[in-house]
């Protein structure tokens, strides 16, 4: 299971070869926050993978037979099949492998992880707009407060539930989903947005003592340094600090 924090392939590389057999194959990007969900689910369920990073600002041309929209993440099986959309890519790994079942079985509380990831989709473009208003010098008090009323609903949702987790008292699928935003709340400038969820904040901690997501965090200053030279188009943000 190597490769997480490997160089990544830019323009002019060679495509890599076959996946080898008892082997899943994951294209990445160290700092990307959707590919981060499959790295998540790779990690919580054990399975046997290798991870290919694609330099975002520079890539290889054979990456669109990978995905012809050129996005990360996406599994490669060593049957040459290929997976993508972040969501589709955790559902699989959970369905095709054995090991602790990340969605739930019963399928009303499938639905409502289904329905909690959808909504949290407007939260991703929310953090995004605000990472370019400030790179731009607008204000931001707007977005911030949209930011933190979508926080407090789910605040709401764990106060209902009335457990540690999005889905009951032990980790599942959607905790996975959510947490690489949160994890970034601080490079982001948005972590006063959890001032009023202490619920949230609970959460936050409890998601900190995971081995997966201790395996894959990154620190703020690193995200920081990263978001700077991405949001200026360098062909350097994805390698940076290696
Ligand atoms: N639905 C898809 C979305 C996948 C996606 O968009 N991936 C980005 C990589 S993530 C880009 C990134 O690092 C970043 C930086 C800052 C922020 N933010 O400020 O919020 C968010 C993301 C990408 O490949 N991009 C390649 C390309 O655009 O060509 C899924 O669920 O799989």
């Amino acid at each position: 299971m190597s490769g997480h924090h490997s160089r990544s392939l830019g323009k002019g590389s060679a495509a890599p070869g076959p996946v080898p057999a008892g082997l899943i194959r994951l294209y990445s990007m160290r700092f990307c926050p959707y590919a981060q969900r499959t790295r998540l689910v790779l990690l919580a369920k054990g399975v046997s993978h290798e991870v290919i990073n694609i330099n975002l600002k520079n890539k290889p041309d054979w990456y669109f037979e990978k995905n012809p929209s050129g996005l990360v993440p996406v599994l490669e099986t060593s049957k040459g099949q290929l997976i993508w959309e972040s969501p589709i890519t955790c559902e699989y790994l959970d369905e095709a492998f054995p090991g602790k079942k990340l969605m739930p079985s019963d399928p009303y509380e499938r639905a409502c992880q289904k329905m909690l990831l959808e909504d949290f989709s407007k939260i991703t473009s929310l953090v995004f707009k605000h990472v370019l208003a400030i790179k731009d010098g607008q204000d931001t008090t707007a977005v911030k407060a949209e930011i933190a009323e979508k926080f407090g609903k789910l605040e709401e949702v764990l106060s209902k539930r009335n457990t540690l987790f999005y889905g009951g008292d032990s980790i599942s699928m959607i905790d996975y989903m959510i947490w690489p935003w949160f994890e970034r709340l601080e490079p982001f400038q948005l972590k006063d947005s959890l001032n009023h969820t202490p619920k949230l904040q609970r959460w936050m901690e409890a998601m900190k003592e995971d081995p997966a997501i201790k395996a894959t965090i990154t620190d703020p200053q690193t995200f920081k340094n990263y978001l700077q030279l991405y949001l200026k188009n360098s062909p350097e943000a994805c390698d940076y600090g290696l």
